[in-house]
């Protein structure tokens, strides 16, 4: 009967190849406000960074809040509409957008990752430069006319560059950043941009080897409702046209394949809530969630 020990051993043999290729590589993994959920999984969060961080990979932590904006807007009694995933954020609401995830969550998270004894700096896209946003253009059909016409989401953005220094920085002292989802415009503007959006943009200007999307599903499920453990871009963009990729996925997956045209080698969406998430998709032969690639 083999001994706990031994069970020890061959977990760790079983590790050791991927350690090595892992080694000094860049990881973005982007914590969805969903896969957070209580204290408890955000400090178990807080130790798997800090230890990927130990053991010489570069994590580099890109953070959601989508749930925890809500509870704040319930609190402040403000109703929010949501079109296509994206939040419509009028000049009140940025307020709060910010205040939120550039203040409690960020803090939360950085402070989680320091807890578990690697040092950890929350900032935001608006910090260094990081990013800068312009204002997000969507169009939609007009179910009663068939024409597609614009819809101002207000002050929701998406990156139109991302400057690195700040994170080159932070990851050469063996810091990890942890960047909350807003970014500034030209005109020193606010803008709200979509977690997913913001860590594909990271990960793509990083040329990271690795971008994990942690959120509350197990991958992407197939069209009989599957588990699906591997796909290529090709596969991804199927999906979407015959409809068994959906809703908040789309931006998920879009967000992987972006990734992996500037470069990324691989995307994997997983879920955040499950012990070791992170530790298990890099460490381990077919990992748990759902790997694109290209
Ligand atoms: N093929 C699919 N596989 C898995 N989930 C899917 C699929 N198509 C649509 N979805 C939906 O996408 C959701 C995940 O997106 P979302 O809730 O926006 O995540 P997050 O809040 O973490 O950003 C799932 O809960 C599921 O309802
Ligand atoms: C424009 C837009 O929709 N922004 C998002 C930003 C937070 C986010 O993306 O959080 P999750 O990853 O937890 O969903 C929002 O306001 O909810």
């Amino acid at each position: 009967m083999p001994t706990e020990a031994q069970d020890q051993m061959a977990i760790l043999a079983g590790a050791l190849p991927y350690l090595k290729r892992y080694d000094d590589q860049l990881v973005v993994v982007k914590y969805g406000g969903h896969a957070m959920g209580e204290e408890e999984s955000a400090l178990r969060f807080g130790r798997d960074i800090a230890l990927l961080e130990q053991v010489g990979v570069n994590p580099v932590v890109v953070h959601g809040g989508g749930p925890q904006i809500n509870a704040m807007l319930k609190r402040l009694n403000v109703q929010s509409t949501f079109v296509n995933g994206l939040r419509v954020t009028d000049a009140q609401m940025v307020d709060v957008v910010e205040m939120v995830l550039a203040g409690t969550v960020n803090k939360q998270v950085a402070e989680a990752i320091t807890r578990a004894g690697v040092i950890a700096v929350g900032i935001s896209g608006k910090d260094g430069n990081l990013i800068r946003a312009r204002k997000a253009e969507r169009t939609m059909r007009d179910p009663e006319t068939n024409e597609e016409r614009e819809i101002d989401l207000g002050f929701v953005g998406e990156p139109e560059h991302v400057d690195t220094k700040v994170l080159r920085l932070l990851i050469g002292a063996d810091i990890v950043p942890v960047v909350a989802p807003v970014g500034v415009g030209e005109d020193g503007q606010t803008y709200n941009i979509n977690a997913d959006t913001v860590a594909g943009a990271i990960a793509g200007a990083l040329g990271a080897a690795r971008l994990l999307m942690l959120t509350d599903v197990a991958g992407v499920r197939g069209p009989d409702g599957q588990h699906i453990p591997e796909m290529t871009v090709a596969e991804v963009r199927a999906g979407i046209e015959a409809g068994w990729i959906s809703g908040g996925m789309i931006p998920k997956v879009e967000t992987c394949i972006y990734a992996i045209e500037k470069g990324v080698q691989g995307a994997v969406i997983l879920d955040g809530r499950v012990p070791h998430a992170v530790l298990a998709e890099l460490f381990t032969a077919g990992g748990p969630g759902t790997l694109i690639k290209p």
